[in-house]
């Protein structure tokens, strides 16, 4: 028993003893983890308490730098914004006062936005607060009025700023007078662009401007363009101005006038018409700006604004007394070049059916076209001195030739007044251009109307070929003969003369027989693609032309410049109240329902018009060839004749037919007269006149043609001078011609004609080819008087010209008259067979009947400087006008 409970005592203590020591064991792991926990407790306490430094340190940082970044962000985006608005509002919309000044945009460019003001920003540049004005919207004033005042004149200023002189005009309605405003634009006044309607016109003036509106959206927008900016933008055209009314207060709006003024709001933005009002209720819309301003800033819209000071009194009142003469000199001409289709669209037009060309601008804007076809087939254009035809000639052939190739359309021009102008179309020395269509110029024609004849001969001839082929093809019509023969060459003809009535002036062969082609042509050149366009500043022409009704029904166009009288019809007078460079177009020969006027635009002057010719001029074919220019005051060039240059010697022996070139036809092309010289009878020459220049021009050309188609050494010509005024020119010729020539004088002439005469032997010999150039022959008649040898001198000469031609010894002589010619071929019922062909030089027509000429009382002749009649029996029935080519050096 004692051992049992001793054993449970020791296995008491035993069990005590383990779970001592267990738990002594549990506690020093517990006071290690305590110490551990503590340790780190410390260390956590420590680190934290250094982490709120960092951390802030850090936080400022950062913020300074999201600071500086927005800082300099909002610089660049207020630079920005305020270049963005520079750009909005270009110029005068937004400049400064100090340096503004008046930037009217192009045609074709909107106007802008207008500067009121600017948003100020912190650290920031101030940006413009713009509205939007002239083709954008309508501006609400409210608020205090020395500030509503200072925006109005600011927005007044810079809008008329924007555009074109006369192109902003301004209506005030200021019962009030709350405005001083506008006072200071009262200068515009004078020139009608600013005018005020009294207390109690707010009606009529609202009712005005959407009257305005629906007219111009009927006939100016005429649904093609939803506003006027559209139109300006797709044609570069601003038909209409832009309506600014300013409505400062009043009494309350009747219905009808909020009606209206509702109308003008929603529509008048996009027809230019605009308001800018204080006191006047206007309605919601997006066009409308509203302004509000206090007393210590002003809102536009919701945007806080700073409100530039209105413009300076001086410079509100010069800029509208400069735009207000600007008006009053009168309407800027309409530009050239709206006249022009865009260069890409250039030579893009078939004539097939006929030519149609803007002229001119409308009343409306829209431009006036002038149409030649086969109704209305031809023109005529009427209007005194100084109205314009010369530059509507250049504006219808400039707008015609943009549009209408070379192989489309030809021209041919003749000006019979004095002046150059229309040399341009041709190549010159000083502009190597040429208008690609112009096939023949001529100038200085006034005293040469033969040269309008041979152009109505040229046309005459050219409409029986047209006729020909077109009967060819079984066709009638241009339109039809281009269509079977596509590839021929069938362009419209328009062949324009200025100062036409010179033509038909006077009774004579020429004006007969031009009146005659003339009503041909303008007869039958209709169907067959040539057009007359014929100008006249004097009245008288045009009644030449109603002697002659038949001629005259064929012009159903008319174009009639300002007080141009007889060109329309007896009771259409519109051309008698037509303003400055304007013309009355009339399809309908000229009946008063046919009316159109046209504002011209000014196309004739050098820089205006060379744009277009050089533009044409590089664009033509390779082988165009310049214009034929005829200037009726310059004297043609032997060296630079074509036929001239053509003549050539034979390889061997002599020519068969030598010729002699005698001067310049005037003719379409430049060719030269020519005096045949084969072996028979008659083929002499006579110089008949005073004028020694002339003369020994005409045997000078002779001359030199004959001797370039002799080589050297084959041919004679043997010179007698006997007038010492005439010696420099044959000496010239004789140093010349060199080994070739022999000179004769008075000592020795007699001895010429003798050696010549016995040379001459039996009438089947021959000799070499002999030419006698004789200037002044009848100054010899006392030296060839007398005998030299079995017979005269005079009677050597008459053998020499009664045999030598068909021996090969021509005489080419010089006599001072008719008369004297006469004496020394054997008095005055003495036969001339053996002169067979003469040219007169101050030689009257009558004085060279009998014998000379085919008929009594000789050609229609009246001696001109520089002129001679040339008439060659072998081939003429009537004489040929001749300029003589000018000394060859
Ligand atoms: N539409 C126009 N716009 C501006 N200027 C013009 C216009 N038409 C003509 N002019 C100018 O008027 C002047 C006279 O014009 P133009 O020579 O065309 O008249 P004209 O009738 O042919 O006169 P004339 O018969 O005396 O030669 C010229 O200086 C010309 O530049």
């Amino acid at each position: 028993m004692a051992d049992r409970r001793s054993q449970l005592v020791a296995r008491v203590r035993e069990l005590l003893a383990e779970a001592l020591g267990a738990s002594r064991t549990r506690s020093a792991t517990a006071q290690a983890t305590l110490a551990t926990a503590r340790d780190r407790s410390v260390r956590v306490r420590r680190a934290a308490a250094g982490v709120p430094e960092r951390v802030g340190a850090e936080r400022d940082r950062r913020l300074a730098e999201i600071d500086a970044r927005h800082a300099s962000r909002l610089a660049t985006l207020a630079r920005r914004a305020a270049e963005a608005a520079t750009r909005e509002a270009p110029g005068a919309g937004s400049a400064e006062w100090p340096v503004w000044r008046p930037t009217p945009a192009d045609r074709a460019e909107p106007p802008g936005a207008t500067r009121v003001g600017t948003i100020r920003l912190p650290d920031a540049e101030p940006v413009p607060a713009l509205v939007s004005l002239l083709d954008g919207g309508h501006v609400a004033l409210d608020g205090d009025p020395e500030g509503c005042a200072a925006v109005v004149s600011a927005l007044l200023l810079r809008g008329l700023g924007r555009a074109a002189p006369g192109s902003v005009r301004l209506v005030g309605y200021d019962p009030d007078r709350l405005g001083g405003a506008l006072a200071g634009f009262a200068p515009l006044g004078t020139a009608g662009l600013l005018t005020f309607v009294g207390p109690g016109g707010l009606g009529r003036l609202l009712d005005d401007l959407v009257e305005q509106i629906r007219r111009i959206n009927e006939t100016v927008l005429a649904g093609e363009h939803a506003s006027l900016r559209e139109l300006a933008a797709a044609t570069g055209r601003r038909p209409e101005p832009w309506r600014l009314a300013v409505l400062l207060g009043g009494d309350e709006l009747s219905r009808h006038e909020r009606g209206q003024l509702d109308r003008v709001v929603r529509a008048g933005a996009a027809c230019g018409v605009h308001l800018i009002v204080r006191g006047v209720p206007l309605p919601d819309d997006p066009t409308v700006t509203r302004i509000v301003v206090t007393a210590d800033g002003a809102r536009v819209g919701t945007l806080p604004v700073h409100l530039d000071p209105p413009p300076p009194a001086a410079l509100v009142t010069e800029t509208c007394r400069q735009i207000a003469s600007v008006v009053s000199a009168g309407p800027a001409p309409t530009p050239f070049t709206d006249l022009l289709p865009p260069p890409e669209q250039m030579w893009r037009e078939d004539s097939a059916t006929g030519l149609t060309a803007p002229i001119g601008e409308g009343p409306q804007g829209r431009p006036v076209l002038l149409t030649l076809g086969d109704y209305p087939p031809h023109a005529l254009i009427g209007g005194p001195s100084g109205t314009g035809k010369t530059n509507l000639i250049f504006a219808w052939i400039g707008a015609l030739a943009a549009r209408y190739s070379p192989a489309e359309l030809e021209f041919y021009l003749l000006d019979f007044k004095e002046g150059v102008s229309f040399a341009r179309f041709a190549q010159g020395r000083r502009d190597p251009s040429w208008l690609p269509h112009m096939r023949l110029v001529g100038i200085n024609v006034n005293t040469d109307r033969e040269f309008g004849l041979a152009l109505l001969r040229f046309l005459a001839e050219e409409l029986r070929r047209r006729a020909d082929a077109a009967k060819k093809h079984e066709v009638t019509k241009l339109a039809e003969l281009r269509a079977v023969d596509p590839t021929g060459h069938w362009p419209r003809i328009v062949a324009v003369v200025d100062e036409f009535q010179m033509l038909l002036a006077g009774r004579d062969a020429v004006a007969r027989e031009a009146a005659d082609l003339l009503e041909d042509l303008a007869r039958r050149g209709r169907s067959q693609g040539i057009h007359l366009v014929l100008a006249s500043q004097d009245v008288r022409g045009i009644e030449a032309l109603w002697g002659r009704p038949a001629l005259v029904a064929q012009f159903t166009l008319r174009i009639a410049l300002p007080k141009a009288l007889r060109i329309l019809a007896e009771r259409n007078d519109a051309a008698q109240s037509l303003p400055k460079f304007h013309a009355v177009v009339n399809a309908e020969s000229g009946l008063p329902e046919g009316n159109e006027v046209a504002r011209i635009p000014s196309a004739g002057d050098w820089e205006t018009w060379s744009d277009l010719q050089h533009r044409l001029w590089r664009m033509r074919p390779a082988e165009a060839a310049p214009a034929r220019l005829f200037d009726g005051d310059a004297i043609p060039r032997l060296a630079d004749a074509p036929d001239f240059r053509a003549l050539q010697a034979p390889e061997v022996g002599t020519p068969r037919g030598p010729v002699a070139l005698l001067g310049e036809i005037i003719d379409v092309q430049a060719r030269s007269a020519v005096l045949r010289l084969p072996r028979a009878p008659g083929r002499n020459l006579a110089v008949l006149g005073t004028r020694v220049d002339e003369a020994c021009a005409v045997l000078d050309a002779a001359a030199r043609s004959l001797a370039r188609q002799h080589r050297p050494g084959s041919a004679r010509f043997s010179i007698a001078c006997l007038d010492p005024d005439a010696d420099p020119a044959a000496r010239a010729l004789y140093e010349d011609l060199a080994d070739d020539a022999a000179w004769y004088d008075e000592e020795t002439v007699a001895e010429l004609v003798a050696e010549t005469a016995d040379g001459l032997g039996a009438p089947g010999a021959t000799g070499g080819p002999h030419y006698l150039l004789l200037f002044a022959v009848d100054a010899a008649a006392g030296a060839l008087a007398t005998k030299a040898g079995p017979a005269t001198g005079l009677a050597h000469l008459r053998r020499i010209l009664h045999d030598g031609p068909e021996r090969r010894t021509h005489v080419l002589a010089w006599w001072r008259g008719v008369a004297r010619m006469r004496a020394d071929l054997g008095g005055a019922g003495a036969r001339t067979d053996q002169i067979g062909a003469w040219v007169a030089l101050d030689t009257h027509g009558g004085e060279l009947g009998s014998s000379l000429y085919p008929g009594t009382g000789g050609p229609d002749w009246y001696p001109r400087p520089w002129r001679g009649l040339f008439f060659d029996r072998a081939v003429h029935r009537t004489g040929q006008t001749i300029i003589p080519y000018g000394p060859s050096r």
